[in-house]
């Protein structure tokens, strides 16, 4: 580029900067101002207001003083964080006020604009011409949607036709400009090659200068009830996601907040992994979770749940196990729409017949039996629904509640409980009792005042028996105390023998026909049965029976639902089962969805296909309110790693790699666990010695992790991390971690620690083996201590160098 105009465009970035220093400057004291001002008044709020409550009028009086004080404080806080908003978001522009530009004529004006492009707006004091626009405002998607030409873009208002004359594109760190490319096709891929040959980091980062075309559709979806995202390995979908939340936040800034947004990831390193890209943006973080996290919120207290990680590693290891097979068949059928359908209809079957109670206990006897509570079920009308059942038997149980406790008032124990009570007992009881007593204190005084005023014996004496008022409030007292876990459970709903019915389900082929008006059994039916059950037993559960049992749970007791929530994305979409979505389009009404995925990496038994007519996906909202996006291009790795992985799924792929060269992936072949570790150790060394600084040892499962951990570590190996399901934090540096870990994550280097024949071979561990290759960025290193998996094997031996 010419040096003039670079001389140009510095002199406008100095400009800009400038201004936004005299801006920051001019804040300053207004942001220190407001917020001394707001905590003065925080520290001196019970000095403002008076408090009299001496007369209804007075309480009145104060009641508004201290109203008004609150809403004063309140306006002044409120303006505090909008002015150290400004003052953030103009510090965060200061150092690279921009990252883009666009030369745009629209038609029928005769007037070129010039609009730069930043991560937030900058606009001067008239509060009409923007020095930079927000990378989100409508006029800012030319720049992601258009070459140089006929363009246009949207806006509420309709759609802006013209003329695109230059799309220019600008590095800048520290107010100087580093980089300035004009680019013709697409955004320019000088800047993303930079940008992607960089070094993996712990925390993801956002994208906002190098958004692609197609995922900037996805950023700016605003009308799709369920928007699903089916991409390659490293095409930017969990990018994408971040930056739409960005992009949903500031266009619907007045009513969407942080907080109404969810995104659920495939484990908790994922979380730390991506937590920093909002933040980045000048956004507050959505919630965050995981399904597991959901399912122990509401079952854990019960029951003890199996994780989707040992669900793996038993799919993984336990092949030569009894009963395998079964417990595969009941995974895959437990995750169907056909299992969910099963269940509604058993819920039905559950409202003429069948209902499981338990007795309400207290004091080790049965205070109501299961019996009389199944009975008093069934007297109520059947077209009721269940949960309307079971909400008016929660009624009836609690008067009868009341009964029993009046009853049991006179029991011998209350009376030998009165008898044990200490004195710090009686003082505690009375303390508590302080209230009712005072109407006995006035009573008391009254009749003392009364004595003693007409000097002589009240009428009432005798019969006026404080003790035993006394007494009879103690026991009341104590029974009511007794009873309270008793009222805590019947408002639990405790008395529904859940697991019972979850339990009975599992019975012979033909009752559970008649149950659930099933046609189609699984294969192995009664072994399906028979692990369920004892699982059951042992009061836990299998990982895919939690979302079953809770959605049971609510078709009985009341469907749970979260109406604030107003998006919802899903991370590694395709790991979820369709019994899952099906649960989480019911628990989330108002929500939209956004369904990100990848069936390539489809690892777990549940997956769910996310695209096709034989996807599940479609009938969740309908053919009309879904959207499908899919991304092949591919960003993560270098052109030869992507080349090399494309090969190892089984279906022809469209995989386009971006142009980023590196070196072909490496096989090594080493005999011996022993010089596999000393080898492996040499290449980190190398690796390290290259300048990368994340680096993953990937195993197939959590017990290969450990043995590597343990052979790296006796050869020496002092900086290794083990990487487990409960490791809540990512780091750089060289880990050992299992491929289903690593999801959603990238390394430098990866070094597939065992990819033999031995290892993969199945077709279900090749998605294993592409999920693990698909984390590499530059370097990808295999190692064998025996023969090749058939999945390499079958690679064409020009996309990979073997170490010989
Ligand atoms: N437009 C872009 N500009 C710059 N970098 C990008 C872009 N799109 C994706 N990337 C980079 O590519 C890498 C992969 O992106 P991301 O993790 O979002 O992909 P993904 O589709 O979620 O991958 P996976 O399915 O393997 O988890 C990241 O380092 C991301 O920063």
């Amino acid at each position: 580029m010419e040096a003039k105009e670079w001389q140009t465009e510095q002199a406008r970035l100095d400009q800009v900067r400038e201004k936004l220093q005299a801006r920051i400057e001019e804040l300053e004291p207004e942001v220190i101002g407001t917020r001394e001002q707001a905590s003065e008044m925080r520290r001196h709020f019970w000095e403002e207001v008076t408090v009299n409550t001496s007369s209804d009028e007075d309480f009145e009086e104060t009641f508004y003083t201290i109203k008004q004080q609150a809403a004063v404080l309140s306006e002044r806080e409120r303006r505090h964080r909008l002015l150290s908003q400004q003052w953030k978001s103009l510090n965060r522009l200061l150092p690279s006020p921009y990252f883009g530009r666009i030369d745009f004529q629209e038609d029928g004006l005769n007037l070129t604009e010039q609009i730069y492009i930043g991560v937030s707006s900058f606009v001067e004091e008239d509060g009409l011409s923007f020095l930079v626009y927000d990378w989100r405002t409508p006029i800012a998607s030319l720049y992601y949607d258009h070459s140089p030409g006929a363009a246009f873009y949207d806006t509420p208002v309709g759609r802006i036709t013209g003329t695109m004359e230059l799309k220019r594109q600008y590095q800048i760190q520290n107010g100087q400009i580093r980089n300035m490319f004009d680019a013709n096709v697409t955004i320019g891929d000088e800047l993303l090659q930079q940008v992607l040959s960089k070094g993996a980091d712990s925390q993801m980062k956002s994208i906002v200068a190098t958004i692609q075309k197609e995922q900037n559709t996805i950023i700016r979806d605003d009308h799709s009830r369920l928007l699903i995202v089916q991409g390659a390995a490293g095409s930017g979908k969990t990018s994408a996601a971040l930056q739409r939340v960005a992009y949903l936040l500031y266009k619907n800034r007045d009513t969407l907040k942080a907080d109404q947004i969810v995104l659920f990831s495939p484990n908790p390193i994922f979380n730390s992994y991506v937590s920093s890209v909002l933040p980045e943006l000048g956004e507050e973080n959505m919630q965050q979770t995981t399904f597991q996290e959901y399912l122990e919120y509401w079952l854990g207290s019960s029951l003890r749940l199996e994780d989707p990680f040992d669900q793996i590693e038993y799919v993984l290891t336990a092949q030569l196990m009894p009963n395998y097979e079964a417990r595969l068949q009941g995974m895959k059928y437990k995750a169907s729409e056909a299992f969910l359908t099963a269940l509604q209809n058993y819920a039905q079957w559950l409202g003429q017949e069948g209902m499981l109670f338990k007795s309400i206990r207290f004091r080790d006897r049965d205070l109501i039996t299961a019996e009389r509570i199944g009975l008093q079920f069934y007297s109520y009308d059947f077209t009721l629904s269940l949960a309307n059942r079971i909400d008016l038997l929660q009624k009836w149980l609690m008067k009868e509640l009341s009964v029993l406790e009046r009853k049991e008032r006179e029991a011998s124990w209350v009376e030998e409980e009165l008898q044990y009570l200490d004195i710090e007992q009686y003082e505690e009881v009375f303390g508590e009792l302080h209230k009712d007593r005072e109407v006995f204190d006035i009573a008391e005084r009254y009749a003392e005042v009364y004595e003693i005023i007409s000097k002589k014996r009240r009428k009432d004496e005798g019969d006026f028996d404080f003790a035993d008022q006394e007494k009879e409030l103690l026991s009341q007292r104590i029974v009511k105390q007794s009873f309270k876990p008793v009222r805590q459970s019947v408002k639990k709903l405790f008395f529904i023998d859940v697991q019972g019915l979850y339990e009975q389900l599992f019975d012979d082929e033909a009752h559970y026909r008649e149950k659930t008006k099933e046609g189609e059994v699984p294969a192995l039916w009664s072994e399906i049965c028979q692990q369920t059950k004892e699982k059951l037993d042992q009061n836990e559960l299998f990982y895919e029976d939690a979302t079953p049992y809770l959605y049971l749970k609510e078709l009985i007791e009341g469907v749970r639902t979260n109406t604030e929530i107003r998006h919802v994305f899903i991370d590694e979409g395709q790991d979820y089962s369709a019994f899952q979505y099906e649960y989480l389009k019911k628990l989330f009404p108002r929500a939209r969805m956004t369904v990100l995925g990848d069936f390539g990496q489809a690892i777990f038994t549940q997956s769910t296909k996310l695209q096709g007519d034989d996807s599940p996906m479609v009938r969740l909202y309908g053919n009309d309110k879904t959207c499908l996006i899919r991304l092949v291009r591919s960003y993560r790795s270098t052109r030869e790693i992507v080349e090399f992985t494309k090969e190892l799924l089984s279906e022809e792929s469209d995989i386009v790699p971006f142009e980023r060269r590196g070196p072909k992936p490496l096989l090594t072949r080493i005999e011996g666990e022993e010089k596999r570790a000393a080898q492996i150790l040499k290449d980190i060394a190398a690796l390290q010695g290259e300048g990368y600084d994340s680096i993953a040892v990937i195993t197939k499962t959590a017990a290969e992790s450990r043995t590597a951990f343990e052979s790296l570590q006796a050869q020496g190996s002092e900086e290794l991390q083990l990487i487990t399901k409960e490791t809540v934090q990512f780091d750089k540096g060289v880990m050992v971690i299992p491929v289903y870990l690593a999801k959603g994550i990238e390394f430098d280097a990866v070094l597939i620690y065992e990819a033999s024949s031995q290892a993969y071979s199945r077709d279900n561990d090749r998605k294993l083996l592409y999920t693990a290759c698909t984390r590499a960025m530059h370097q990808l290193l295999l190692y064998s201590t025996g023969d090749w998996t058939p999945f390499v094997e079958k690679i064409n031996t020009n996309l990979y160098k073997m170490t010989t």
